[in-house]
């Protein structure tokens, strides 16, 4: 069993995550998951902290001499804000006076960082989770729900992601296909593993052009408005083997449970696999995969609108899914809410945010997609080390009958 979990606030020291049930030898080194991390920080439309924020990597267990060790990975990455954050974010009780709105320096980000936040951003978690932890200000709230939590996600992600190329030869990518209005038209061409370094070097990992230039006109757009976008992502995985996931109960289905890794994104709100809602429009003889014999007399599919998965299990197609995410809800030209100090109609704080994060969302998404297929092949094939992994799932390609390869 391959599990996982993170821990650490936005503005807090570090983030640190864990990943229990890898197997040994994976071949990872520091820089790599330093490399993932920069892959998130880029897109045009992030505001002003991923100019500064260093992601500061450091490995406190689980890997030795670059290979994993089979033990639990244990990943830290610092936070560059928090030298500014130590009264705020202190894990044990500061005088009162530190934590007072203006401490005496008369700098008005210091008083900002200090002032209680009473006026909820809605389409953030600011209102409910005041509610549902009994916060009289939102600052732990949202210092937990921050997508800052994701960089502990890609660093995992990678991890997951070299294991899946390792041991079966798996090869991941992610792209942009829409922006706020603008999308990639139907049927463009898709991006394949060799095209990542071209999609991390587009403003907005598209791999269209002409979309690529219109996405970047509309994030300028909307941020000369004082507004936000949103968009959809896709996530590919060449090479993963037929088999992984289950059609014997709901919770085992590979395409149910991608859907929940992805839909546990910050502010993704909606997933298609294969072609989706847009199959969902279709006559039954133009939605499904024809099964065909290729040259080679082995099976081969007209076309992959299923997106690699049928029945929850994967079946030798490239694995396509598909993330939207809404816009960010910290608007510039803020919303209304209520200050629920006072009663009072006021408008949501806002001190600085991305205008459009979904090329990161990319990035995110496709660490998501790694970790949920390292989870569903460890299921499938066991196995200690990568070696082993590799030579479970040799011999079980082996033993499917010629007929059904
Ligand atoms: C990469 C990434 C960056 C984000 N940046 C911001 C941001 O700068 N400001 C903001 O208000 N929300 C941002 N969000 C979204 C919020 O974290 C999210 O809306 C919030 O946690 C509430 O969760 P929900 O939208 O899923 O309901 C970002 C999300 C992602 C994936
Ligand atoms: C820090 C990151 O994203 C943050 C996600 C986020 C949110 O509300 O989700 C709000 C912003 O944080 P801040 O208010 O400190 O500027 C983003 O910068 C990151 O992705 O590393």
């Amino acid at each position: 069993m391959l599990r996982w979990m993170t821990s650490g606030e936005s503005h807090g020291p570090s983030l640190v995550g864990v990943m229990e049930g890898l197997p040994a030898g994976v071949e990872v080194g520091t820089a790599d998951i330093q490399a993932a991390l920069a892959r998130r920080r880029l897109g045009y439309g992030r505001g002003a902290r991923m100019k500064f924020e260093q992601d500061a990597v450091r490995v406190l267990g689980g890997l030795r001499h670059g290979l994993t060790q089979g033990g639990p990975l244990a990943v830290e990455i610092g936070n560059t804000e928090w030298p500014k954050w130590t009264d705020v974010m202190s894990p044990d009780p500061v005088p009162r006076e530190s934590l007072m709105v203006d401490a005496g320096t008369g700098d008005e980000r210091e008083i900002a960082r200090n002032r209680p936040l009473t006026r909820p951003r809605p389409g953030h978690a600011d209102l409910v989770g005041m509610r549902k932890y009994g916060f009289d200000d939102a600052r732990p709230v949202l210092e937990r729900a921050s997508a800052r939590e994701t960089a502990t996600r890609v660093a995992l992600g990678l991890v997951a992601a070299r294991f899946l190329e390792q041991a079966l030869g798996v090869r991941l990518l992610s792209h942009v296909v829409a922006i706020g209005p603008v999308e990639v038209p139907e049927g463009a061409p898709l991006p394949a593993p060799d095209d990542a370094a071209a999609l991390d070097a587009d403003p907005v990992r598209c791999f269209d052009a002409a979309a690529s230039a219109a996405m970047v006109a509309e994030i300028d757009e909307c941020r000369k408005d004082g507004d936000t976008l949103g968009g959809v992502v896709e996530v590919l995985a060449y090479g993963v083997p037929s088999g992984l996931g289950s059609y014997v109960h709901g919770d085992r289905r590979l395409d149910a449970r991608l859907a929940a890794a992805l839909m546990g994104i910050q502010a993704i709100k909606g997933v298609e696999v294969g072609d989706g809602f847009r199959t969902a429009r279709r006559r039954g003889s133009a939605a499904h995969d024809e099964i065909d014999r290729g040259p080679d007399g082995r099976i081969e599919r007209r076309s992959n609108r299923a997106g690699g998965i049928e029945g929850g299990m994967t079946n030798g197609e490239v694995v396509r899914v598909r993330a939207a995410m809404k816009p960010i809800s910290t608007v510039p030209r803020a919303l209304a809410t209520v200050d629920v100090a006072t009663g009072e109609a006021v408008t949501a704080h806002h001190q600085r945010s991305d205008v459009c994060a979904v090329p990161p969302a990319a990035v995110v998404a496709e660490a998501m997609v790694a970790l949920e297929l390292a989870q569903a092949a460890v299921e499938k094939f066991g196995g200690d080390s990568v070696t082993e992994v590799r030579r479970n799932a040799d011999a079980y390609l082996a033993s499917i009958p010629e007929l059904l390869r």
